[in-house]
């Protein structure tokens, strides 16, 4: 079972890691679900692998990239399976839409959202704004 409890804004973001691409579409959505860490990351890339997701060029464009970001308070490192998600707390495509629908939650490292995001913003200048569809 896997229910969407909060989803985020849409935000449009510079590509980060490998330049010569367009923005990227970003969202955090939170769920609730009975599948255990392993079963959740087959069935997102289950979700990738149908809706056609190719990998060429690491960090590249895609059609959809689905990252597990937390767990519940669970720290997880396996060689397929790292939870908090090691690249998180460098990127604000994640933690924007992170701290929209979850500011105050408190990470496996004791600090919410918040303080994760204020840490970024003081070192990083990644251009993130909201998606506001083709109708502006
Ligand atoms: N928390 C996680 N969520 C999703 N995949 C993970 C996670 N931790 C480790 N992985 C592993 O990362 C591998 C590579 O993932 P993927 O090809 O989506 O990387 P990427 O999206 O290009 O880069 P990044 O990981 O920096 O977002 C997956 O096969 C998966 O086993
Ligand atoms: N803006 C943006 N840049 C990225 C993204 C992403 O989701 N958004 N994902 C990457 C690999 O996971 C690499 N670079």
């Amino acid at each position: 079972m896997i229910r969407i409890i909060q989803t985020s804004s849409l935000y449009e973001t510079e590509p980060v890691g490998y330049q010569e691409q367009g923005w990227f579409l970003n969202q955090v959505v939170e769920i609730e679900t009975t599948l255990e860490p392993k079963e959740l990351l087959s069935f997102t890339q289950g979700m990738e692998n149908k809706l056609g997701r190719k990998r060429l060029i690491r960090w590249g464009p895609r059609v959809i990239d689905l990252d597990i970001l937390l767990y519940g308070n669970s720290v997880i490192n396996t060689t397929a399976l790292i939870i908090p998600h090691p690249r998180m707390y460098e990127r604000q495509f994640v933690l924007v839409p992170l701290a929209e629908i979850a500011p105050d939650i408190i990470h496996p490292d004791g600090s919410a959202t918040r303080e994760h995001l204020d840490a970024l913003q003081r070192g990083n200048s990644e251009k993130i704004r909201l998606f506001r569809g083709d109708n502006p």
